[in-house]
């Protein structure tokens, strides 16, 4: 075994935002080192097009690129399409599915997350992470007159916006809709949208770009992560009429087959007239039952550490997270790990928390870059400053929202003030106040204050003068602050 190990300098695993950034600086930071990136996908994403819109938030497209296009950009690096079937950490060596082992100086796992699925083994269930699946979502609901959505966060609220034409039962377990993100107010701003007729041919609904896979090639449950625009390839159906009926407070008690409910004699609860048998039906802990063509789970996800932890020493969070240091180092000596496989297990600043988004796949990847040269040259190197601060912009029901450090409160114990600025339709401005300093904001619509209040965080200056002036619209507080 040892003899037939290819030897690389850096090895990175895994063709997403965190492998594929992380790769990328590699080459920049040691140009003449032997770089591998294994990815079991046969397209790469990559980002591209980036603008800074603050100091520590950048918006940027996204792109899957064939591996050739990333060997001609970074000569030293090389792309091998492969499955990581074993990692022996105290060997320094990997082994693919089709037998290939290679050595490593460094290594970086960067191999995601899977959906997190509820009853992932009945067939009326679905769910979106990657190429295929969309694929199958997309069969599925062509011939579909009613789904229903289960979970709180950015697919279901994607979904949920995206999909017109058929009925959605949209079933949350919180109080108010899109609760991952935003906080109930904003929720009450955006819910006029679930009853609206939805806007076609307006401005793309984000900046970012993705493109469906078109490589034919086998089909394999460790498809890179989509992101946004991921819906662009949805072929929705038939008219623009979002009908969205919400269930709250609520979970899945059963997911009940046509035959069950008729034993159980249990009465239908009807979004309308229908009548006859639909080929799936749930139950939710109130009681209701509810029939649909299909269930989307969009549920969350867990890290995809299944094919690296047998033999090896990982330390594991409890959310299923290869824990990393503060150099997004691993248990295992020279194993570092970036993006949604990882839990960071250092002490976080203040005003920053992990979520797993491809922004901070992006950042991780590039710090654990970073991290591994540093560590083979013998470098000094500090935290990348994008860990001062949480910062996520992205687009719900077609509007800008942008959310910062503590945006909800988190960590706060509730023992926080809330600034308030809203118009109907048009914006919603929220900062979160403690002792008269910003601890965070969320930002719906082309407010322009991403900048000032970014600095407001980070500076932690004392607004307790202005008290609720601070929002006023008619004051330029850009002006006043910059
Ligand atoms: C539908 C959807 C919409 C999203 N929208 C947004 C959004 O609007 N904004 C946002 O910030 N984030 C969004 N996200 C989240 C974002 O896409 C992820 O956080 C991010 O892509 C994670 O990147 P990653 O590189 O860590 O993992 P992934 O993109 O999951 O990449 C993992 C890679 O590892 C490979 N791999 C896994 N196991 C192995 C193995 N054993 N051997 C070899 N290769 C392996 C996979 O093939 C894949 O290439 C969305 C996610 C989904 C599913
Ligand atoms: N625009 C964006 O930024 C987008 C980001 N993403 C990212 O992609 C990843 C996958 O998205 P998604 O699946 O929506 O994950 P999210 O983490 O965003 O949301 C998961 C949701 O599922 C709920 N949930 C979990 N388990 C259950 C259960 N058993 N019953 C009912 N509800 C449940 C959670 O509720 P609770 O909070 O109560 O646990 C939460 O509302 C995430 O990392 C997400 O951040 C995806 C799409 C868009």
């Amino acid at each position: 075994m040892e003899e037939n190990a290819v030897k690389y300098t850096y090895v990175v695993v895994g063709g997403g935002i965190a492998g594929v950034t992380c790769t990328e600086h590699l080459h920049i930071l040691d140009p003449n080192a032997d770089i591998l990136l294994v990815t079991a996908t046969y397209l790469i994403k990559s980002v591209t097009n980036v603008l800074p819109l603050t100091k520590t938030l950048d918006s940027f497209d996204v792109e899957e690129r064939l591996p050739d296009d990333l060997m001609n950009q970074c000569p030293n690096v090389t792309v091998v399409r492969d499955t990581v079937a074993r990692l022996d950490a105290k060997n320094k060596k990997i082994i693919t599915s089709s037998g290939k082992i290679f050595a490593y100086q460094k290594l970086c796992l960067c191999t995601g997350a899977k959906p997190d699925v509820i009853a992932e083994t009945n067939p009326h269930v679905l769910w979106i992470r990657d190429t295929e699946s969309v694929c199958q979502f997309q069969a599925r609901i062509a011939d579909a007159k009613r789904i229903t959505i289960i979970g709180n966060g950015g697919i279901a609220t994607e979904m949920v916006y995206e999909i017109t034409g058929v009925e959605i039962l949209w079933v949350i377990r919180d109080k108010h809709m899109t609760a991952t993100f935003i906080d109930p107010g904003a929720a009450e701003f955006f819910r006029p949208e679930l009853s609206k007729q939805k806007k076609i041919g307006v401005a793309p609904l984000k900046r970012r770009k993705y493109t469906v896979d078109k490589v034919k090639g086998k089909s394999t449950v460790l498809g890179g992560a989509l992101g946004p625009d991921w819906h662009e390839n949805l072929e929705l159906k038939g008219d623009n009429n979002h009908r969205v009926s919400l269930e709250v407070e609520v979970e899945v008690a059963r997911i009940l087959e046509p035959k069950d409910v008729k034993r159980m004699g249990k009465g239908i609860t009807k979004l309308n007239n229908e009548e006859g048998e639909w080929p799936v039906y749930i139950e939710l802990t109130n009681g209701k039952v509810y029939g649909s063509n299909f269930i989307v789970s969009a549920t969350g996800v867990t890290p995809n550490t299944s094919n690296l932890l047998a033999g090896n020493n990982f330390a594991i969070a409890s959310d299923g997270g290869l824990l990393v240091n503060d150099r997004l180092e691993t248990t295992e000596l020279d194993v570092y790990a970036a993006g949604d496989v990882c839990t960071p297990n250092w002490e976080l600043s203040k005003h920053w928390f992990q979520m797993r988004l491809w922004t901070q796949a992006r950042q991780m990847g590039s710090y654990a870059a970073k991290c591994m040269w540093a560590s083979l040259s013998r470098e000094e190197i500090y935290m990348d400053f994008c860990f001062e601060l949480f910062c996520h912009a992205t687009k719900f029901f077609g509007k800008k929202v942008i959310l910062l450090g503590l945006f909800n409160g988190q960590g706060l114990d509730g023992k926080y003030e809330v600034l308030l600025r809203y118009a109907e339709g048009f914006e919603y401005i929220k900062c979160v106040m403690v002792d008269g300093r910003m601890q965070g904001a969320l930002m719906i619509g082309e407010t322009d204050l991403e900048e000032t209040f970014e600095n407001l965080i980070l500076n932690q200056m004392d607004l307790s003068q202005f008290g609720e002036e601070l929002l006023n619209p008619d004051i330029d507080i850009e002006d006043y602050f910059d």
